[in-house]
């Protein structure tokens, strides 16, 4: 049977350093899969192959059996994977609205003039329903005309997720989605996660706070110095001596 997400032999290397060694591993439909490991690991680097923004040294990255590896991003969000990033890339001087509307436009150009502009009123009016069902999803409606640099730092990165959401997508990828928030507001994001995989999207995280991991992920896969350590689900993986190892080595404690 053709595998939804599979990570064949993927490698990078940024001139003598390998920073991604033949790692494969594959990611189930419907899922939330984590991606865990000591800082250095190559988890970005990995996030960057399959988003699409570096192109691997070698190895795939195939999307229902389709090699997807050294496409364009905009080419890869077309396909139904797209991402969030770790630091907010929201236009700040946009409205909440207006940042939807460019996720909307994502699969086709990033082009975030086209979006805000360059659109016949058809297309408009498409958009921007897509684009308000984003916002409610995310219970960000009440907030579409705001400035989105305004916004409280848990309603950013909620906005970034809805950004993705926007452009109908099969997979997204979620780099430290956590960093900076309170317990509640990690609480409502790892609800949001939920509801993403409940509506049959596939979630793959990139994520430092064990706890979040091991109580949102349904699988887990561990990398180490760019390779692949262990996979398995949050039982499995917290009591790994692989996995322990890779972290108390880097001074690092699994939850
Ligand atoms: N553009 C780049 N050029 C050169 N080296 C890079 C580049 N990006 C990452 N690296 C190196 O590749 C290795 C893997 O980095 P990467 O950011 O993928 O790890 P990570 O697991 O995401 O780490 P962290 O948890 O600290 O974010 C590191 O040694 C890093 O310094």
């Amino acid at each position: 049977m053709t595998k939804f997400l599979e990570i064949r032999g993927l490698t990078m290397r940024f001139g003598g350093l390998l920073a991604v060694d033949n790692l494969s591993f594959t990611v189930e439909h419907g899922q939330i899969h984590g991606l865990i490991g000591p800082n250095g690991a190559g988890k970005t680097t990995t996030f960057n192959m399959i988003s699409g923004f570096y192109k691997p040294t070698s190895g795939k990255v195939l999307l229902r059996g389709e090699d997807i590896s050294g496409l364009k991003t905009h080419e890869v969000a077309r396909r139904g994977v797209v991402r969030t990033f770790q630091h907010s890339t929201l236009f700040a001087e946009l409205t909440v609205l207006e940042n939807a509307l460019v996720g909307t436009h994502m699969p086709f150009r990033p082009n975030i003039f086209a979006a805000i502009i360059g659109w016949d009123k058809e297309d408009r009016i498409g958009a921007e329903a897509r684009a308000r069902e984003a916002l409610e999803f995310f219970g960000l409606e009440h907030l579409a005309q705001e400035r989105a640099g305004d916004l409280s730092h848990g309603h950013q990165r909620a906005l970034g997720m809805a950004v993705a959401y926007a452009s109908h997508p099969d997979v997204i990828l979620l780099d430290e989605p956590f960093t900076g928030m309170n317990p509640e507001e990690t609480r409502r994001m790892m609800g949001l996660m939920r509801a993403l995989r409940d509506n049959g999207i596939t979630l793959l995280l990139v994520e430092h706070d064990m706890q979040a991991i091991m109580g949102l992920c349904d699988t887990i896969t561990c990398m180490s110095f760019g390779k692949f350590l262990a996979e398995g689900g949050p039982a499995e993986i917290r009591n790994h001596p692989a996995v322990i190892e890779a972290y108390l080595g880097g001074a690092r404690h699994v939850a």
